[in-house]
């Protein structure tokens, strides 16, 4: 179905974008959201719009990957006319322990790039010190503290790497350049930069399934981390409506 068809199909003008990686978050997130949905093609992917007036988004793993996608949809939303007020990256993630245990749920006050930039002799430097970009996007303050309140959300830093963290050696690299870490993906920050593109806020919400260190496959706890991702939406999708 033509987007531009799809007019006044949602409860708001102005709905939500809800970008995650792959389909089963997705579903997750539809999981929490009664009523109709319907699927609307775009180049590149289709957006379910909800009756809830979040419009879901299975963007691809990894940052470039979702950064196009997300892009592709902010920009037919805003060429068809009804451009998103909000976009949420959303899904699993790695936990920094001891502040994001495996089940907990933590929403970024700062969406941070953590591979972005050069090694050096010295050691690593971000683009941004090398004169180009930025590695951080910082969502408002006060939606942070609407999905805190709402889902009971930790706040901290949410990393984006093209790498999933594997060893100690590189969680302790992390944790020492980010102190304020709490959690990893690898979807937010490209998500982020499509939102900044189109002058749209970011929020990011990442559900834990594992912690970040050394790779123990057999330990992530997907289901789980998914279901949380259904009830914090359950919870948050009243609070973004309002
Ligand atoms: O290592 C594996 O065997 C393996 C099997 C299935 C999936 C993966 C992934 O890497 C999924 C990446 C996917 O999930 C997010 N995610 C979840 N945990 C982390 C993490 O600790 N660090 C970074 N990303 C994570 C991520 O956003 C991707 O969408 C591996």
């Amino acid at each position: 179905m033509d987007l531009q068809a799809e007019e006044g199909l949602s409860t708001t003008s102005f709905p939500v974008l809800v970008a995650t990686a792959v389909p089963v978050e997705r579903d997750a997130v539809a999981r929490a959201l009664p009523g109709a949905a319907e699927e609307i093609r775009l180049p590149g992917g289709s957006v379910r719009r909800t009756a809830a007036g979040l419009d879901l988004l299975a963007a691809g793993v990894g940052p470039a990957l979702a950064a196009a996608t997300t892009a592709g949809a902010l920009t037919a939303a805003a060429l068809a006319g009804r451009p998103y007020r909000l976009v949420v990256s959303a899904g699993i993630g790695g936990g920094f322990l001891p502040g994001a245990p495996v089940g907990s749920l933590v929403v970024a006050d700062a969406i941070t790039a953590a591979d972005l930039g050069a090694e050096t002799a010295d050691g690593f430097l971000p683009v941004t010190e090398l004169g180009f970009g930025t590695i951080t996007h910082r969502p408002p303050e006060s939606l942070v503290r609407v999905v805190s309140e709402a889902t009971g959300a930790r706040t901290g830093t949410i990393l984006t790497g093209s790498t999933v963290t594997g060893t100690a050696d590189r969680a302790a690299v992390l944790r020492d350049r980010h102190p304020g870490a709490l959690a990893e993906g690898m979807e937010g920050f490209g998500v982020a930069e499509a939102a900044a593109a189109h002058g749209v806020p970011v929020l990011e919400i990442r559900a834990v399934s594992n912690p970040v260190g050394p790779r123990d496959r057999a330990a992530w706890r997907i289901a789980d981390a998914l279901a949380a991702l259904t009830e914090a939406f359950g919870k948050l999708a009243p609070a973004l409506e309002s």
